[in-house]
């Protein structure tokens, strides 16, 4: 998998229809691979800890390679194992260094912290679309912390810019506003054991993609770090991390457009590994099912493993659905919301024009342009029903946008997804995925 700018690569795919399944109706069973907000979240605490962590059944992707090259750069190891990655503490190291961020959100907001933490002199730069996207609030806290931050040239507090280490962060307490990203608010919180002080920050907004804190909190207790959260404070004392082995989830944001296939084509996905608990906002895809008249039910596969159970009867009915905390999800369960036989609302959801690319507009242009009705609001999307036709659909460069395109495809024959290989910053497979789930591998 490269690395490289995936718009270098652009082509065209044909969604599958799910007329041509074999049989009618869905029937089949999916792996998805592992999260990747959980795996970038093990390497960086595993690059934090005082030990070597085996990152178990990690995802492979745009995203993740690029966090591990990000590591790596800034000092840290990490070998392929075939039980997984095993990663390495940051090491202090002299000179300059570069880390490439791609359009990682994740790498973008998790590893300039790190940098503060090392003695190195690090430039950060990316794809052109995360030059866009949201990071100032967050540089400027980490400013606040004790970090040198030098913009690059282009618009203050955005990549390009460079990190000069001095050896470690004072830390202490400090306003966040995280209404932008979550992932601003993760970011502090996970590099905050390393500070001398700690942090404590203090939230200024409302912090959209609740779960994806949740997660940062737990994965921090389970290194060792014993964070505290009262109520618009967070609280991250200093603390020695290790963990010599972490098993990662799959990723359930990843595996909505299988669970929004049976509902949308009729039959049943199941999806392998879904786990019990998670912290991962994609776990809301169960009730989702339900409240769109599906069945989403727990099953223990012969061998012994989890199974989630996705049943539908291609039959939706229109909704108001406030996605604030599971934003992420938007793409396709606007796709969704496309074949129901009654109006929708998505709310909630205004930080999304800050994502891979302005997600309301993207959908809300591509979806007319295939004959729906769907207009933006300042924080969401109207979806009125309409017939769609073929068409193409463009993608941006956003990988979630490839799997909404999928979900389309299913009812609308000729759907063409362009530059269907972006979907490679998350799950490299998805199009022989989505073939099999379709009786056509
Ligand atoms: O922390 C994380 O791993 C993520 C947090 C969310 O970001 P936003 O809060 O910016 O939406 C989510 O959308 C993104 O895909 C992953
Ligand atoms: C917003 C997303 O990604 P990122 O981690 O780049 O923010 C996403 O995966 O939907």
């Amino acid at each position: 998998m490269s690395t490289e700018d995936p718009a270098a690569t652009a082509s065209t795919w044909t969604a599958p229809t799910a007329r041509r399944a074999k049989g009618g109706a869905l029937d089949t069973t999916v792996r998805v691979p592992g999260s990747k907000s959980i795996t970038n979240r093990a390497y960086v605490l595993a690059a934090l800890s005082t030990g070597e962590t085996l990152v178990r059944e990690p995802l492979d992707s745009r995203d993740a390679r690029l966090m591990l090259d990000a590591l790596a750069a800034l000092g840290a190891g990490a070998e392929h194992a075939s039980d997984g990655v095993r990663v390495s503490p940051l090491t202090p190291g002299i000179g300059d260094a570069t880390v490439t961020l791609g359009n990682a959100g994740t790498v973008a907001r998790f590893t300039p912290a790190l940098a503060a933490l090392g003695e190195r002199t690090v430039h950060f730069d990316g794809d052109a679309a995360i030059r866009r996207r949201p990071l100032s609030p967050l540089l400027g806290a980490l400013r606040e912390l004790g970090a040198d931050i030098r913009d690059g040239g282009g618009e203050p507090g955005a990549p390009p810019f460079t990190v000069r280490g001095h050896g470690g962060l004072t830390g202490g307490e400090v306003d966040l506003d995280s209404s932008a990203s979550s992932q601003f608010l993760s970011a502090l919180l996970l590099a905050a054991p390393a500070f001398e002080r700690g942090v404590t920050v203090r939230l200024v907004g409302t912090v959209p993609s609740e779960p994806h804190i949740a997660m940062t909190l737990d994965m921090l207790r389970r290194f060792g770090a014993n964070p505290e959260r009262s109520g618009r404070e967070v609280h991250v004392p200093p603390a020695t991390l290790t963990l010599a082995d972490y098993t990662v989830e799959p990723d359930l944001s990843t595996a909505a457009p299988f669970v929004a296939a049976p509902l949308v084509a009729g039959g049943t996905v199941r999806i392998a590994g879904w786990p019990r608990e998670t912290t991962q906002p994609g776990d809301w895809l169960r009730s989702l099912v339900a409240e769109l008249g599906g069945e989403a039910a727990f099953e223990r596969a012969a061998d012994g493993s989890e199974l989630l159970r996705v049943t539908g009867d291609g039959l939706l009915p229109g909704r108001e659905l406030d996605l604030h905390e599971v934003g992420e999800l938007t793409p396709v369960v606007a796709a969704m919301l496309c074949f129901a036989d009654g109006p929708s609302r998505i709310s909630g959801v205004a930080h999304l024009r800050g994502h891979e690319t302005d997600r309301l507009a993207a959908l809300a242009t591509e979806l007319t342009a295939l004959g729906g009705h769907v207009t933006e609001t300042a924080d969401g999307l109207v979806i009125t029903p309409a017939p769609l036709h073929a068409g193409t659909f463009h993608t941006y460069d956003d990988h979630r946008l490839v799997m909404a395109g999928a979900v389309l495809g299913l009812r609308v024959p000729g759907i063409e997804v362009e530059n269907p290989a972006t979907v490679g910053k998350t799950f490299p497979g998805f199009v022989d995925a989505w073939h099999a789930v379709l009786g056509e591998a």
